[in-house]
């Protein structure tokens, strides 16, 4: 055998080396070599600083060196994924042979290539999120993606345009994304750089290619009976993340058994800002708590994975959300109900992770063990469900398969309390194989057979002290004290002699020993093959196991919306199909709970409609809560929706279908555009897909640019969603522009509120309730000096606004149309400062003016048109 050392590297070892590493030029691969993982070369510069192990140079032949770091192989499952999150690929190269058998170099070769969104390692997975791998085939008009997460077996395709395609991948969070070749500028360039990106070559995103993997992976003649077949693009993206897994040496994925279409028609569209705005699983700065905090109480790997995806897909039918909240009402009533079931799913453990092990045959005894318990454990959640007046609990029940037969058999079969690694033995349980019992009780009966001889030895030489005894070195020996020494009998063999005694052996004694460690070996192989025999057998309950899982993770989320919600005072909401939206003594369901001790959140009321109100303007002074309101009436709607409690005195909730959000420009810069232009596309596109059922918030949107150019933009959206010819779409638009108010009267369905606020002396104090009509100031130099802001910059800051004020006549905007009602045209500052233009631009503009087709132009293009115009003055 060629001898092979971490510490001695070879020509030959190292030949094989670049052989295979030829082969992952993008990995970093770990060489498996006796004992340890080694890395060499760049991989062990990488290496060692990821991992802050030594990193040495070895000569490597007579005339160069290579860098080299390594680790003892049993500490594969801490360096992984730590070298994993550093954003590597890694290939795990194994020795394919036992050393002992061969006599030239042992063949290795790579048995996984683990990367960020493929791997079923359990420290490189986080419980509470799937690990997604998207795969998307890019076009302009309908892009295809698919994500696939391996640990769990879950498979989904969509296709749609680019604006869904990002919403999904903020929905999905795929740790890793593989995309065409040609394409990983583009993607980038629309989706962001925060990517883990892999490219394929173009040909892998072809059709054909995509179907016949498919095909051949859930061995159908068609792709019809997943419902699917229409979803041509998706079809696409899966066959390459299929293809992916075989690329990366996957190729036990029996757990994938199906593969399914995001419904979106059943789910309220979120705009990307709302997920964002909103705050549902993240928050810009990661310290601040956001709706999945509050709301995420599941004691289940699988409820929290569900739970994620079920709050930025709220439903948009009103069975299903009723269906969700009568479970969710009748656990709230049933306490011992809901803690019965508590306790069992408590137990359960990640029962899908850990079927998707059995089908990559990496499931270890211990975890079959807990596999049972699981099943076990469902035979009381069955029958609470199918005990349960409420139906959707009973169709629960349906769907659950306990599995008897196989829980019976690893009953049988396996030990209760079994080592993690099979190679400890005592895996298999007594009575299952006469011949391990045999080999056992050989290898067991050991003390007894060495008592015996003990004892008959002792008599025929006489020596009363003498005793058997093992060792590592020598095996079985027996021992004599030096008093004895001369009646020991000569064809007995000395091996050791210590101060006070001697050791010998006698080939009795060896023969023995030789049968115990044969069978020890006999066993271990025995084992072996009885449990491979066992896992192959759970392979028939994949699916079934799956959907257990599935309805312990709907079932454990809605046990958290009970608890939550009798936590928090909830109430349940009535969802109708009505065009309305009533909401008493609504909160904000993250803010009321980290309220600063002795404060309260103030509720208020909202009332929507598509038929007297069904525009709210919200003026009031910073600070004094119009976001806040903004979001607790999105936050209410999003939960009612998606089957929880609502914080709200009572809520009637005439079905939304999407949410859109924008926030004024000044919130967030965007990079490159000017804040403008970027409010303006953002704008556009929520106005060209409003429909019926959509509620939409804007937060002061025109705050990016100048009064004139805010309050026109304000103004001219406003109209817009007001005069649809379609759709009546509900708003609720914050702003600090009081001109806004104006509106009310021109327009039936828009009514003014306000954010009560009380001067007292100097101070505002915040009283923060929502009342109609609306306010006369934006208090905004009252909350500068509350900041602490220079005395004379405020004395400066309340002369000016007098003095506009005036200007403007008494705050009211000039030019809007309140002065159709006999506002004084003449003389107003918009007409003074046309007058004073010079005169080829003043031609220009008249020019551009009266080309324009006002019969076809819509709103949108009209502000964009403003804003060329406004670019002309800028420059002059
Ligand atoms: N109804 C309420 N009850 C108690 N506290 C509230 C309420 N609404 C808002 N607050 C508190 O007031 C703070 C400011 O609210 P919010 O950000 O909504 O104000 P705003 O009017 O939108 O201000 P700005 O115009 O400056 O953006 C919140 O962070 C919250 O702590």
């Amino acid at each position: 055998m060629a001898k092979e050392t971490a510490s001695v590297v070879e020509t030959p070892l190292m030949k094989q080396y670049n052989s295979i590493k030829a082969k992952y030029p993008d990995a970093l691969l770990l060489f498996r070599v006796g004992d340890f993982y080694e890395t060499f070369g760049e991989d062990a510069v990488k290496a060692s600083a990821i991992l802050g192990i030594v990193l040495t140079r070895r000569a490597n032949g007579a005339a160069s060196y290579v860098e080299l770091a390594g680790f003892p192989h049993h500490a594969l499952d801490t360096y992984l994924p730590k070298l994993v999150r550093a954003g590597h690929r890694v290939a795990i190269c194994d020795q394919l042979e036992d050393p002992k058998l061969t006599k030239k170099i042992v063949k290795r070769g790579v048995t996984e290539l683990v990367t960020p969104g493929v791997s079923y390692n359990d420290k490189v997975l986080e419980n509470k999120q799937n690990n997604f791998l998207a795969s998307i085939h890019l076009l302009p008009k309908s892009t295809g993606i698919a994500f696939l997460d391996i640990s769990t077996g879950e498979f989904l395709i969509a296709q749609g345009n680019n604006d869904y395609i990002d919403k999904l991948l903020q929905t999905f969070h795929p740790s890793e994304v593989i995309v065409q070749k040609s394409k990983r500028q583009e993607f980038i360039a629309l989706f962001g750089e925060k990517f883990y990106i892999n490219t394929f070559e173009d040909w892998v995103f072809t059709i054909d290619f995509g179907q016949e993997l498919l095909l051949r992976h859930f061995d159908t003649l068609s792709l019809k009976g997943f419902g699917v077949e229409d979803q041509g693009n998706g079809v696409i993206a899966a066959g390459a993340a299929l293809h992916y897994l075989a690329e990366t040496q996957h190729d036990k994925v029996s757990h994938i058994c199906r593969i399914s279409r995001v419904e979106e028609d059943h789910y309220v569209w979120l705009d990307k800002f709302t997920v964002r705005n909103l705050e549902i699983l993240y928050s810009p700065n990661d310290q601040a708590t956001t709706l999945i905090d509050v709301l995420d109480q599941t004691i289940s790997p699988m409820g929290s994975r569900l739970m994620r995806r079920w709050l930025v897909l709220p439903l948009k039918e009103k069975k299903p959300v009723n269906d969700r909240l009568d479970v969710v009402e009748y656990l709230m009533k049933e306490q011992a109900i809901a803690e019965s079931l508590y306790q069992q799913i408590r137990v359960m453990g990640d029962m899908e992770r850990l079927i998707s092990k059995v089908a990559v045959g990496r499931i270890n005894p211990r975890e079959v063990v807990q596999l049972r318990r699981a099943l076990l454990a469902l035979g009381p959640v069955k029958e609470i469900c199918s005990g349960s007046p409420v139906e959707p609990m009973n169709l629960m029940a349906e769907l659950i398969n306990l599995c008897a037969r196989m829980t019976d058999r690893i009953g049988r079969e396996l030990n209760p309390d079994p080592p993690v690694m099979l190679n400890k033995g005592d895996v298999i349980a007594p009575g299952v194989s006469p011949e391990l019992d045999e080999l056992r009780e050989l290898a067991h009966s050991g003390k007894d057979y060495l008592a015996r001889l003990q004892q008959r030895e002792s008599e025929r030489t006489g020596i009363p002290s003498l005793k058997v005894a093992y060792n590592n070195v020598f095996g079985y020996y027996l021992e004599v004290t030096n008093t004895h020494k001369d009646k020991v009998p000569p064809e007995w063999e000395r091996r050791q002699t210590l101060v006070n005694s001697e050791r010998y052996i006698t080939p009795e004694l060896k023969e023995y020993e030789e049968k115990i460690l044969n069978a020890e070996e006999s066993m271990l192989n025995l084992e072996t093959a009885l449990y491979n025999n066992l896992v192959s057998g759970l392979m028939d309950y994949i699916e079934a196991i799956q959907t257990n899982a599935g309805v312990v993770a709907k079932l454990d989320c809605l046990l958290s919306f009970a608890r939550v919600s009798a936590e928090n005072q909830y109430v349940r909401p009535e969802i109708d199909e009505e065009f309305r939206l009533s909401i008493a003594g609504g909160r904000h369901p993250v803010i009321e709970k980290h309220l600063p001790p002795g404060e309260k959140y103030i509720a208020n009321d909202v009332f929507l409609d598509d038929s007297t109100q069904q525009i709210i303007i919200i003026t009031g002074p910073n600070m004094s809560g119009k976001s806040a309101l903004l979001r607790q009436t999105a936050l209410i709607v999003l939960m009612a929706q998606v089957g929880c409690f609502v914080p709200a005195g009572e809520a009637q909730i005439g079905l939304v279908d999407k949410i859109f959000t924008r926030v004024g420009a000044s919130d967030n810069i965007s990079s490159g555009e000017s804040t403008f232009m970027v409010e303006m596309n953002e704008t556009a596109s929520i106005l060209n897909n409003i429909s019926n059922r959509s509620l939409i918030l804007l937060d002061e949107i025109g705050r990016g640019t100048s009064t004139y150019d805010g309050i026109s933009i304000a103004w001219a959206i406003s109209e817009f969603l007001h005069e649809h010819p379609l759709f009546k779409a509900k708003v609720l638009f914050a702003t600090h522009y009081h001109e806004l108010n104006e509106m009310a009267s021109h327009y039936r369905r828009i009514k003014n509120f306000h954010i009560s606020v009380k001067e007292a002396g100097n101070k505002v104090i915040f009283m923060r309730k929502l009342e109609p009509g609306g306010s006369e100031h934006s208090f905004g130099i009252h909350v500068a000096r509350m900041a602490g802001m220079p005395k004379t910059v405020l004395e400066k800051a309340n002369e000016m606004l007098a003095l506009l004020e005036q200007s403007h006549g008494g705050g009211q905007l000039q030019g809007t149309p309140a002065r159709k009602k006999g506002g004084k045209a003449a003389g107003d500052p918009f007409q003074l400062s046309f007058i004073q233009l010079n005169d080829p631009l003043l031609e220009q503009i008249r020019e551009d003016i009266l080309d324009t087709d006002i019969n076809t132009l819509t709103p949108v293009e009209a502000l964009m048109k403003l804003n060329e115009i406004k670019k002309l003055l800028k420059k002059s």
